[in-house]
């Protein structure tokens, strides 16, 4: 079983919503969760597993609450070869930055030497009134990862 950091970047709430449901679904499943709503590079551990849940805001960046963890990797630029990680973005596909936050962050710590487990969802909420839907069917496939 594994130990899994959900990490949320959200301005409506609706990353975190979808943190929430994430994380009742892998405790359920016997992992370890810990959800981190204001994120700090320096409180956060490599052992873990980092799973990101990121929306996108402005034109294409990220939201208020995650900017200073997104600056503090960009400028620190700290070795994360150990770290294993996932990213699910919010956004709207009107937008022409669909998701742009939770592919910059997920660019970011590939660039940084991470690795990244399975593929990131990108939820699009204008097809999607329930985002912790498509993340539910995400996770079943995702979680073959973690025991694999
Ligand atoms: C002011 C504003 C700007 C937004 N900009 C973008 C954007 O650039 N790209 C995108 O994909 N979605 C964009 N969105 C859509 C949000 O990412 C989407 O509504 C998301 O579900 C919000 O998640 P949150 O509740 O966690 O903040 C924007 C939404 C608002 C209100």
């Amino acid at each position: 079983m594994s130990t899994i950091t959900l990490i949320t970047g959200s301005t409506l709430g609706g990353a975190e919503y979808v943190a929430d449901h994430v994380a009742e679904l892998l405790t359920a499943q016997g992992h370890q969760t810990n959800i981190i709503n204001q994120p700090q590079l320096e409180q956060l551990d490599q052992d873990s597993i980092w799973l990101i849940i990121c929306s996108t805001h402005g034109a294409g960046d990220y939201p208020d609450n995650f900017v200073a963890f997104a600056n503090a990797l960009s400028e620190q630029k700290p070795t994360l070869e150990a770290l294993k990680f996932a990213v699910i973005g919010l956004g709207d596909s009107n937008y022409d930055t669909f998701c742009a936050a939770g592919k910059n962050i997920e660019a970011l710590l590939v660039q940084l030497g991470a690795t990244a487990i399975g593929q990131r969802l990108d939820i699009d909420v204008s097809m999607t009134p329930v985002p912790e839907e498509p993340a539910e069917i995400w996770l079943e496939e995702w979680q073959n990862y973690l025991n694999g």
